[in-house]
């Protein structure tokens, strides 16, 4: 099988982990640098109404405050569209898919009526900063250059490559800096891993009954149109007006759509993921209630219309946002007009919802010009193989302990994000903070403020997670296992550790299927189970090798081969660092020559190195094989004496679990491969060939293209 791009390097490549601790002086600088955004202001009013010279201050300030990600030579930056900011983050390993983090520098507007401090002042109160974009977003925006800057100071190497994209123009539609900045990455050939955005957060209190906050990372976005309904009547002195004025027949029209709610859409989408990951969190007997769906799903149903948030996430809402009308107090107005602003139910269209409102309005004297209109985004996946979302609910378990639930949800506002749809499939939107329905209203409302705390803890997410988007194993998995193939002769196994992130592990299997193609082992259970990968998923596909059976490695042990009916040979600990394969069958295997195959050449032909520390080797029979520490740690295992010894057996590599989390293997990032390895270089060139490695399995979505035969 060729892997001339499935396997890089020659060992695991492991960095020091630079832990999240920051000094006082550092803690008081990162909030000073945050009252210091706010105070610039960056505000949007309208598409034509930005305030450019606060755009340009702010692009100033930031290269005061972050000098290190300014003038560190592995990162470059760019403006584009005149006040966004690009920069792109080289990683030591190209072979990595970067990803992409966003956030925005422009704010609503904020008139000083009603705020206990001035919405631009930055101020500090009672543990608090206040202001204007202090959760909608130069939080996440500062939080993500802080969070790069300390890691440069301590002199940070990242090896996945990454971009930040700071937009300019997010509040009125970002079409000048997130989609120029998309379209700047798109005619370069980039395809990200992923986007992470504002757009969700750590909900606490939203939800009657759920006493415990829980992390919704949304992975998707409601539509949005913005239609202006306009009547033109004729104008005239006010002394004799007529029945009904353009102001008369535009309110009742709008009155119509707001007392019309569009409609109740639940029971589509990733709000039920969410409500089925939820049920368990509620007491007695709402719990009950929600495990049940099928039964109960009318009720919940109206209960999630009765809160306004969420009711925003049952049905496309109707917000009616702007009335312009009238010239003079004595003049018939000749014309009205009203915005509405729909935010769209994922299960709805704008053609279906555009239909729904004319035909509430039913009034022909009423004009639609609709100004923008976008489908609701497309559902991101959330599945163990989605790394993007796992390596957001990994790092939101190790800063946030206590919350137990990291659920899938629709962001009920837009982002950015939408703009990057044509670079990957995984968007996901998640602000590391708790927020209250409190703190929601705030949002483009008054008093927007965050805690010291809560913006500390920001920063901290952020440095985790960037050096998160490379994990060790040893830090993540449980375990890994694969079927290996083996021919007769000696061989000696390496393992190379890349990137295992929190989650559940899938397994690959050579040869035709038995029982199954796939199994899966669930974290702390010595059973493979059969599994099926869903039809049509990436990543799974036959490899294009003869039928082959498995073997299990402990004789008198039963949990793999009665998952393995072709089961021809037996496994036994022959001593420290070596097993011998027996096989029992006479059944032949031919390995295809596969061009390409030599792993080892990749690996530069250091077998056995790169064995992360910490990392225990098992057979099935837990114990058979020792326990390797050290990078230069490797096994010798003896498969058979005869050229006819030819079978499969079974490895586990059981890895420390240092989080006990369950484990997650990232396509692509992730080989464990043999290389044969006999007495002598001369019996190696003429009993084996020149030194031959075994493909093991791959998973990788972007290895599958290049499999022979796929
Ligand atoms: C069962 C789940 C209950 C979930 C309750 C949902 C609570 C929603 C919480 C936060 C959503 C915040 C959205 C923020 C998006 C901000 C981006 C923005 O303002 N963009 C501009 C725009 O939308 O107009």
């Amino acid at each position: 099988v060729s892997r001339s791009k499935g396997l890089r390097g020659t060992e695991s490549q492991r960095e020091p982990r630079i832990p999240s601790q920051f000094s006082q002086e550092q803690r008081i600088a990162m909030k000073e640098a945050l009252k210091g955004a706010i105070q610039i202001p960056t505000v949007s009013f309208s598409p034509k109404e930005l305030n450019t010279t606060a755009l340009a201050e702010f692009g100033e300030y930031i290269r005061k405050v972050f000098p290190t990600v300014f003038h560190t030579s592995f990162i470059r930056h760019e403006v584009v569209g005149n006040y966004s900011h690009l920069f792109t983050i080289k990683g030591s390993d190209p072979s990595m898919q970067p990803y992409i983090l966003l956030a925005h520098i422009d704010v609503v507007p904020a008139p000083d009526k009603g705020w206990d401090v001035p919405p631009f002042s930055g101020l500090e109160r009672d543990g608090f900063i206040y202001g204007r974009g202090t959760l909608d977003n130069k939080n996440s925006l500062m939080a993500i250059l802080q969070a790069l800057e300390l890691l440069l100071i301590r002199n940070y190497i990242p090896r996945r490559s990454f971009f930040i994209a700071l937009g300019h123009d997010e509040e009125i539609s970002g079409i000048n800096g997130a989609q120029k900045i998309s379209a700047l990455l798109q005619a370069r050939g980039v395809q990200l891993a992923f986007v992470v955005d504002e757009g969700s957060f750590i909900l606490d209190g939203f939800i009657p009954y759920l006493k415990k906050p829980f992390a919704m990372v949304s992975v998707s976005e409601k539509g949005a149109i913005n239609l202006m309904l306009q009547v033109n009547t004729t104008t005239g002195h006010s002394s004799a007006p007529p029945k009904e004025t353009s102001i008369g027949i535009l309110a009742a029209a709008v009155s119509r759509l707001e007392q019309t709610p569009m409609p109740n859409m639940f029971g589509s989408g990733p709000l039920m993921t969410a409500v089925e990951q939820l049920a368990n969190e509620f007491p007695f007997p709402t719990n009950i209630v929600l495990n049940n769906l099928w039964l109960f799903r009318p009720l919940v149903s109206r209960l999630m219309e009765r809160n306004y948030i969420t009711n925003s996430l049952v049905r496309t809402t109707t917000a009616l946002t702007m009335f312009n009308a009238g010239v003079k107090v004595n003049v018939i107005p000749p014309v009205a007009e009203a915005i509405i602003n729909f935010r769209l139910h994922p299960a709805q269209t704008v053609q279906e919802v555009l239909k729904l409102a004319k035909d509430i309005v039913a009034d022909d004297r009423i004009q639609f010009h609709v100004l923008d209109a976008f489908d609701p985004l497309p559902i991101s996946p959330s599945d163990d193989q989605a790394l993007g979302y796992q390596l957001l609910r990994q790092t939101i378990h190790s800063v946030f302990p206590e919350v137990n639930i990291v659920a899938p949800g629709t962001c009920i506002g837009n982002t950015d994000s939408r703009h990057y749809l044509n670079l990957t499939t995984g968007i996901y939107r998640f602000n590391p903070i708790y927020l209250q329905p409190q703190d929601f209203s705030s949002i483009h409302g008054i008093n927007e403020k965050i805690s010291v705390q809560a913006y500390e803890t920001q920063v901290k997410f952020v440095f985790e997670f960037i050096q998160n988007v490379i994990l060790h194993l040893e830090q993540d998995c449980n375990y890994v296992t694969t079927t290996i193939t083996t021919t007769a002769g000696q061989i000696k196994w390496s393992v190379q550790h890349r990137l295992v992130t929190g989650g559940k592990l899938r397994l690959g299997a050579l040869g035709e299927p038995q029982t199954s193609w796939f199994w899966r082992l669930e974290p702390g259970e010595d059973n493979l189970r059969p599994w099926a990968p869903p039809k049509g998923a990436l990543g799974f596909a036959p490899l294009p090798y003869p039928a082959t059976c498995c073997c299990h490695p402990t004789p008198g042990d039963t949990n793999l081969r009665k998952h393995f009916p072709g089961t021809s040979c037996e496994l036994s600990s022959q001593g420290k660092g070596s097993l011998s394969l027996e096989p029992r069958s006479s059944r032949a295997l031919a390995l295809p020559s596969c061009p390409g195959s030599d792993l080892s050449r990749e690996s530069g032909g250091q077998v056995g190195r790169g064995l992360p520390t910490e990392t225990l080797l098992h057979g099935w029979g837990k114990g058979q094989l020792p326990s390797l520490r050290g990078p230069q740690s490797s096994s010798l295992f003896s498969v058979g004496s005869k050229p006819e010894h030819i079978g499969i057996c079974s490895v586990a590599v059981r890895c420390k679990a240092l989080k006990g989390s369950i484990s997650w293997l990232e396509a692509g990032s992730y080989a464990l491969w043999i290389t044969r390895e006999s007495r002598s270089q001369r019996e190696t060139q003429t009993e084996l060939g020149l030194e031959t490695t075994f493909p093991l399995f791959l998973l990788s979505r972007q290895d599958l293209p290049r499999l022979p035969g796929v």
